[in-house]
């Protein structure tokens, strides 16, 4: 049997790349991807070495002409996309006041205009496969909830909450399925840039946000890329078939909706 393809953008840290590990292990074919070309390739490397079918394409999610590549990349070397997962995305973490216009435009352009191009990409192949396909978009607690310092960050993955509930009505007709999976407080580059903004602007101690973050985690712990991977290996398999346009919580209880 062919082995179905996963395309993760912004997979070669963080994240993505615990999510791409995790379907590689579930049997997916991997296409990789990332704007950072040398940690692309150090993991592309690592998923070779452990055996799997993988392959590696850099591009920038606000590019469209990038995501149309990424999915003829993955269409080339696999045969398909059954999965495609817009996981890519950019905190913003300052006061409100103090947002730019340049600011704004990046972090729309990447978590927002990055999930439409990349829906827009994956949906045109997955139209033209007998067996559909599904869409998995990267939110957050704070597509949720809305947090004070992290108000443009929040804004974007309210937008993608609500990209994932239209694309999912206007896609269920070609057999596509789009859900989110939204991550709490896990230890990655981009909480590291999140503490060090916290210091910058709040006079923090370095870890205080984090451990002001995580001290109330029902479960007693911080995320780690598994926790999240978990639930995006639910939602790429057959088991979750009769879910679409659901943003689900993975945060250890810190947000009840
Ligand atoms: N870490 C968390 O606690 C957390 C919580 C909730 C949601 N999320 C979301 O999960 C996703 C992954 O977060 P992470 O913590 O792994 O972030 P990260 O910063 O650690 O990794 C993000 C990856 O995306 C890549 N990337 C950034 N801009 C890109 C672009 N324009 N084109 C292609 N690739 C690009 C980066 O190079 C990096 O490899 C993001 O959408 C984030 O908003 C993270």
């Amino acid at each position: 049997m062919t082995k179905k393809v996963a395309v993760i953008t912004g997979s070669a840290g963080g994240l993505g790349k615990g999510i791409a590990l995790r379907l590689a292990a579930d049997g997916f074919a991997i296409v990789l991807h990332d704007i950072n070309k040398e940690l692309l390739s150090i993991t592309e490397n690592e998923l070779k070495e452990k055996g799997y079918d993988v392959i590696a394409v850099t591009g920038d999610v606000r590019k469209k002409a990038d995501q149309e590549n990424l999915v003829a990349q993955a269409v080339a070397a696999f045969g398909a996309v059954d999965v495609f997962i817009n996981n890519a995305g950019v905190e913003s973490v300052e006061p409100l006041e103090q947002i730019t216009d340049d600011k704004f435009n990046f972090v729309f352009d990447v978590n927002v205009k990055g999930v439409l191009f990349g829906t827009q990409a994956a949906a045109a192949q997955m139209k033209t496969q007998a067996t559909g396909g599904k869409i998995i978009n990267a939110c957050s607690i704070a597509a949720h909830e809305s947090y004070e310092m992290l108000s443009l960050y929040c804004a974007s993955k309210h937008a993608v909450r609500s990209f994932t509930h239209s694309s999912a009505k206007e896609l269920a007709k070609y057999n596509i399925t789009v859900n989110a999976y939204c991550p709490g407080v896990a230890a990655t580059a981009m909480w590291d840039r999140i503490d060090e903004a916290f210091v910058k602007y709040n006079g923090w101690e370095p870890k205080q946000a984090w451990n002001t973050f995580t001290k109330d985690i029902l479960v007693g712990r911080p995320q780690v890329a598994d926790d999240v991977a978990k639930l995006v290996s639910f939602l790429a398999s057959s088991d979750s078939d009769y879910i679409t346009g659901q943003t689900i919580l993975t945060d250890g209880g810190m947000v009840f909706r």
